[in-house]
């Protein structure tokens, strides 16, 4: 029974050996410099030094990157003002000591990362700890000071890592009591200090949110800009005047356009997850909005992102400084998905996902929220009227229902979410335990994303990757994502209702003894009439209290209701799938060979697998009883390894004579979809990725 692998010993295990990980990511070295804080000077110098010792380091940890230096870089280094400076030191010993504020921690303060330690005041300290956070997570600790200090910087950790905080905290740091304060302007109608740009109007919000609690603590006010809601309110809040504005590149360049709001005393710029902004088609708005401050040289702008294609490299070294640093806490590391998760993938045909999916949320969602992607927007409202008690999300759906199906969705009125990538970037929502994707996503970011959207802040989650092995691989989005799958079968049905039966039980032994004598004289009668034992009769009536009528079999390779897999041999290597259509004809008429689904090479290229309606399997195994060298047999348990047909190189993963279709044709996949993605990058460097398709989202 699959969920017995996900038990809540495992859970706990994991979460301990997370929160280790967590500490550990943090380097030795780097702890020390985040607990005291050099002058800015010596930091420079020191530059080299971090260098080589990155590269002794894993790939890990902190990779800091000065980046071309240039008068530019040297002219960021403030000349630091020798008392400062003392100030520093002498607040560096106290927080060694304790953080001073009587609250009992004094000398307790051993995590290298508690908040204590860093330059946070007091009213924001408050704040994080009432939200539970007393240490900053490693993103946050190692991009702290830098962007506080005024660098311009790359930020990346994997999903779920706390990238928003680590760009919230030392901005608002900044504008209250660092460098930012000076240039802040004040009173009614201010223009903003701080544009924080993000592609979705969801993940807008949500960053907005967090501006809202901590800005709050410092006195400082944000508004949010988004697509589909009024604009007058936020006229409103832009003519009263915000420190902070957060939202979607269309809606703040409207308002540009209106005169709502001014950028030319713009202190800070951020683009979380830049790359998706772009991808969607925002290039324009984008450096539209960018272009609109005064003087470039006096902002300062970060971006963060769990991904960084390599294009998106090309946008940081036109939107930031050449003095800009990198933070990459993925780096060359294999693995660039989130290790909280467990990353599985099962094979099912797109016609079994229905019935197949409540069952992997049964087995895999521990009782909390499932995000399910679709790859258009038609599939989500589809498989969300097929599953009851699940909403879609996505792009065509109005702004304001959007917002009340995401509300309902964190609130808990409904489990299960079935959303386009419009939900899968950065969003947050308490408790997802389950991600299920209904096929392999385009391209390795967005598995990446999605998969990110359960096991955060150090909690652990699963990710289920559906695929159909006769027309989707997994294997490209294992070989760049470093996620090593674990391949499963459909959970069956008949394991599924064994743990029903035991939640039933457990029901009825908390029925009142009231009810049994208005119901024995009719038990009695069944007893004596129906043939069937006691207990027979009472795990029907189990069954039908956990809501089983009947329980039906279904395929291990496809998923199918009423469908068996079963593994053909015929005592040689098989190189074609046409060869085993010419075996099958050997001993079956034609309309059975073709009634054959999903026909796959197993991986060791001695056998091949395939479903057939289950009303058809004594005639297949009749008829290879009388074949030579033919060996059928019904796979009832799990499926032998089976090859991957790869997409990017447009053939079968075996690689043996390709894939023959049915008809005795070539690889009617070859060339695939492997080629060039057209894009942004299409039409900026001549790059190839995926570009923002309406239908999708
Ligand atoms: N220092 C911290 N201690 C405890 N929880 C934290 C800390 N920092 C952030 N969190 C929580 O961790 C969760 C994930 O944070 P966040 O959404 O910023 O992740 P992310 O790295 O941006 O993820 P994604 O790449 O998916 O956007 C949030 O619920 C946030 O409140």
């Amino acid at each position: 029974m699959p969920s017995l692998a996900i038990s809540d010993l495992k859970e706990k295990k994991e979460e301990k050996m997370m929160k280790k990980k967590i500490a550990l990511e943090t380097p030795e070295s780097d702890k020390k410099t985040k607990k005291i804080k050099e002058p800015k000077v010596r930091e420079e110098e020191d530059d080299s030094a971090v260098k080589k010792s990155k590269k002794k380091r894993k790939a890990s940890e902190l990779q800091m990157e000065e980046e071309e230096r240039s008068e530019t870089s040297s002219e960021l280094v403030e000349p630091v003002d020798p008392k400062e400076k003392k100030k520093k030191k002498k607040k560096a010993k106290v927080e060694e000591e304790g953080d001073g504020d009587g609250d009992g921690d004094e000398g307790k303060s051993e995590d290298p990362n508690a908040i204590s330690r860093f330059r946070i005041s007091e009213a924001l300290r408050e704040k994080l700890k009432s939200k539970g956070i007393e240490a900053l997570f490693p993103i946050q600790a190692m991009t702290f000071d830098m962007i506080l200090d005024g660098t311009d910087l790359v930020g990346r950790a994997r999903t779920g890592q706390g990238k928003t905080l680590a760009f919230v905290l030392p901005i608002l740091e900044s504008l209250t009591n660092g460098p930012g304060k000076s240039s802040r302007t004040s009173g009614y109608g201010r223009a903003p200090s701080v544009l924080v740009l993000l592609p979705t109007r969801e993940l807008a919000k949500q960053v907005f949110e967090d501006f809202e609690v901590y800005g709050e603590a410092v006195g400082l006010t944000s508004c949010c800009l988004y697509g589909g809601a009024p604009y007058h309110t936020q006229e409103m809040k832009l003519k009263r005047g915000v420190d902070i504005v957060v939202g979607t590149p269309g809606r703040v360049k409207d308002h540009i356009e209106r005169g709502n709001i001014h950028l030319g005393s713009l202190t800070f710029r951020v683009l979380d997850e830049a790359d998706e902004m772009l991808r969607m088609g925002f290039v324009d708005d984008v450096e539209l909005i960018l272009g609109k401050v005064a003087d470039a040289s006096k902002v300062q702008t970060v971006l963060f992102s769990a991904t960084l294609p390599d294009w998106v490299k090309g946008i940081a070294s036109r939107f930031l400084k050449p003095s800009k640093k990198t933070v990459d806490l993925v780096g060359n590391e294999k693995m660039k998905a989130s290790t909280n998760v467990r990353h599985i993938v099962l094979p099912c045909s797109k016609s079994a996902r229905s019935q197949l999916i409540p069952d992997i949320i049964r087995c895999y969602s521990s009782g909390g929220r499932t995000i399910i992607f679709t790859e258009t927007k038609d599939s989500a409202s589809e498989l969300a009227g097929l599953l009851p008690g699940s909403r879609a999300l996505h792009g065509d759906i109005q702004q304001a229902q959007r917002e009340v199906t995401l509300n309902g969705f964190r609130s808990g009125k409904f489990m299960t979410l079935v959303a386009t990538n419009v939900a899968a970037r950065g969003l947050d929502i308490n408790d997802v335990q389950l991600i299920i994707q209904c096929e392999p996503p385009r391209d390795v970011e967005a598995y990446i994303h999605r998969s990110g959207r359960t096991g955060r802040a150090g909690n652990t989650g699963v990710a289920v990757m559906l695929y159909d092995p006769k027309r989707s691989s997994v294997s490209k989005i294992e070989r760049e994502s470093g996620v090593k799958f674990e391949h499963i079968s459909a959970p069956q049905p008949v394991d599924i209702a064994k743990s029903a039966g035991v939640e039933a039980a457990k029901i009825i032994t908390q029925v009142s003894d009231s009810v049994i004598p208005a119901f024995k004289d009719v038990a009695q009668e069944l007893l004596e009439t129906s043939g069937l034992s006691a207990q027979d009769l009472l795990a029907k009536a189990l069954a039908k209290a956990a809501g089983y009528s009947e329980i039906k079999s279904r395929s291990l390779l496809s998923s199918m209701e009423n469908h068996v897999t079963l593994l053909l041999e015929a005592g040689k290597p098989i190189y074609t799938l046409s060869f085993v259509f010419g075996v099958l004809k050997r001993f079956l008429p034609e309309e059975k060979v073709q009634s054959v689904q999903g026909l796959t090479l197993t991986a060791d290229g001695m056998g091949a697998v395939f479903d057939v309606a289950e009303d058809d399997v004594e005639a297949f195994l009749t008829g290879a009883e009388n074949a030579a060298n033919v060996n059928l047999e019904v796979l009832k348990n799990a499926l032998p390894p089976l090859q991957q047909r790869d997409m990017s190189r447009g053939r079968f993963g075996g690689g043996r004579g390709g894939f023959g279709d049915r008809n005795g044709g070539g690889s009617r996949f070859s060339g695939g979809r492997g080629g060039g993605r057209g894009g942004f990058s299409d039409r900026r460097n001549g790059g190839g990725r995926g570009h923002y398709n309406s239908k999708r989202w």
